[in-house]
């Protein structure tokens, strides 16, 4: 985005607000102390200032000039450099805490690096890494990367966010942590699912690394070991109530907009994100990514799977396993995808039987069904109750498996040959992250249906030989689509981000595939090309903002498609011109002055 440039302002010292709730007021001391061992790194743009590709005459012109080994050297040698380093790494937790640590110290660089070899880093930037990452984060924390609000923090939070070192945030992740991946409550150790996603939000769509905020709030935690553990770093203190969650947010919301009244909020990994949603969507520029990004996501890739089938949509029978925000989430966007296609709203929800701890979903099972079960519900069953996932497959025959339920191998062989056998098309749809929690793997969902699946799970699988023949996965992940989102609704000043921005991210998708990748029967373009996917994305959701009248640059309307995409190509920040653009301009900013010898 081209709101702030790291070229603008090399050497203005950033100005990180400390008059905060505190008595450390901006004249005290301690305030005074503060502001010079603030980490200059700390900010992205700032970092970059010890590039190791940086000319002699400009790091004299930086004051940088003797901070960093002689050698101006160019980016190929960075590069073989950090992927040195990267190989000497014996587990991926190390090789997480090295790209982290990369990030940290030279922005620009780890992009670069992210997007040159995004298929093989962005499994250690995201998932699965990320959730492992999670689990130990008091255990391998190492630099802020993002800011910690506690319940204590309550009617403070508009000072604290003003301590954020960065003036113009366009986006933020925020999430409790109450339910991270498939991995349950992990408390403040949730904070590498905002830095993961942002990380995504500027490797695939180019949110300005300075414009985004990852964000924890820390409610306290369910999780009893967190809470005894003497390296946990959040609160200790259970969990706080839903009305105190309630209020906690009103106030966080309306200080994020108070400093920020453009940012995009997106709601991540909450164990329970149906209230914020509704209460917070109408006013303010937000989402949430696990019910409304994977909808879609899968939505996209049910397109796909739907026509390679060769099965019309009104006879696709889907069996969820798993019915919380996610299954719901999914299931609704691909009932709206039907409904596109011509079926009724009533017609749609019946191809769905959703399938949770206590078996079918159904309205006459005797327990009290959360309200976003309802429904889905069936009323079909005759007063048969199907208690598990067996006795549901058995009983539905299903056309679609989905499996959103965080266990792992719950699509067992024997599951995966009746599909093989029913279907000459099975759609076998794995989504629990990490991969450990993956409903199954692709070489079972390959091996049990002779190679006939159309298959996309969550977390990335490895291309599987089968019979002499190489299969591919389809990563059917929400890095998709967020990223898009995210891009789309800051680029046309979107006041909401309504459902038809949310459907219009899914139905982008199939747009991208190749006709190469078609023959290979795969459901989701070609992951190396996520930055061109994440500007079709946002293209298709500033047109669906338009219709839906929630757009404030009008100007957009104008252009036709192609121009618009090809303005939002150009708006994306890229890590490859970076560095060079400073080098230039400050190199032209040397001439003029006409600095001539070193300041030493
Ligand atoms: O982060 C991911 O890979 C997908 C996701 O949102 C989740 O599983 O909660
Ligand atoms: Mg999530």
């Amino acid at each position: 985005m081209a709101t702030t440039s790291a070229t603008q302002a090399p050497i203005a010292h950033h100005t990180a607000n400390l008059g905060s709730i505190s008595s450390h007021g901006p004249q005290s001391p301690i305030a005074h102390r503060a502001k010079h061992t603030l980490p200059t790194a700390h900010v992205p743009n700032r970092s970059a200032h010890y590039d190791t590709s940086l000319s002699i005459p400009v790091r004299k012109y930086l004051q940088t000039y003797g901070l960093t080994p002689p050698r101006a050297e160019s980016y190929e040698i960075q590069k073989k450099r950090c992927l040195a380093q990267l190989a000497l790494k014996s587990t991926d937790i190390e090789r997480f805490l090295y790209l982290s640590t990369l990030r940290y110290n030279n922005v620009h660089l780890f992009y670069r690096l992210l997007t040159d070899h995004f298929t093989e880093l962005t499994p250690l930037v995201y998932t699965p890494t990320v959730g492992e990452a999670c689990q130990r984060w008091s255990e391998i924390y190492q630099q802020p990367e993002g800011m910690y609000l506690s319940f204590e923090d309550r009617g403070h939070l508009s000072n604290i966010i003003q301590n954020w070192p960065q003036a113009h945030v366009e986006i933020t992740v925020v999430t409790d942590g109450s339910r991270i991946l498939g991995l349950g409550d992990l408390g403040v150790g949730g904070m590498g699912i905002p830095i993961g996603k942002l990380a995504l939000y500027t490797g695939c769509a180019g949110i300005r690394p300075e414009g985004t905020l990852p964000l924890t709030v820390d409610l306290g935690t369910g999780n009893k070991a967190l809470l005894e553990d003497p390296l946990y770093m959040g609160s200790r203190r259970e969990k706080v109530t839903a009305e105190e969650e309630k209020e906690f947010l009103d106030e966080l919301m309306a200080a994020l907009k108070d400093r920020w009244p453009d940012i995009v909020i997106q709601f991540e990994d909450w164990k329970n994100p149906f209230p914020s949603l509704e209460r917070y969507r109408h006013d303010y520029a937000m989402f949430n990514d696990d019910i409304q990004g994977t909808g879609a996501v899968i939505m996209g890739g049910i397109i796909g799977a739907v026509k390679q089938s060769g099965v019309a949509p009104k006879d696709h029978r889907a069996v969820f396993l798993g019915s919380g925000s996610a299954g719901v989430g999914v299931a609704k966007q691909i009932v709206d995808y039907f409904v596109k296609e011509g079926l009724t709203e009533e017609e749609a929800k019946n191809c769905f039987w959703l399938v949770d701890s206590k078996g079918l979903v159904t309205s006459d099972r005797g327990d009290k069904l959360a309200d976003h079960k309802i429904y889905f519900s069936r009323t079909d069953n005759k007063g048969e109750q199907y208690k598990t996932l067996d006795d549901v497959i058995e009983y539905v025959k299903p056309t679609i498996i989905m499996g959103l339920s965080t266990i792992g191998g719950a699509f067992t062989p024997e599951i995966l040959q009746k599909m093989g056998k029913w279907n000459d098309r099975p759609i076998i749809f794995p989504l629990s992250n990490p991969s450990s929690k993956s409903e199954c793997t692709f070489e079972e969902a390959i091996s049990n249906t002779d190679g006939r699946a159309l298959f996309a799970s969550g977390s990335p699988f490895h291309p599987v030989t089968y019979n002499g023949k190489q299969y591919h996965p389809g990563q059917g992940n929400n890095m998709y689509v967020f990223p898009g989102i995210g891009l789309g609704t800051i680029l046309c000043k979107a006041v909401q981000v309504t459902s038809n921005m949310i459907y219009a991210s899914g139905e982008a998708l199939p747009t991208m595939i190749t006709e190469e990748e078609k023959d290979l029967a795969l459901l989701y373009p070609g992951i190396t090309r996520i930055r061109d996917v994440s500007a079709r994305v946002a293209l298709y959701v500033i047109r669906a903002a338009q219709k839906d009248n929630v757009d404030r640059l009008h100007s957009l309307r104008d252009m036709d498609d192609a121009t618009l995409e090809e303005w939002i190509k150009d708006k994306m920040y890229d890590p490859h011109k970076e560095t060079e653009e400073l080098e230039n301009e400050l190199r032209d900013i040397v001439q003029d002055l006409s600095v001539s010898s070193p300041r030493l």
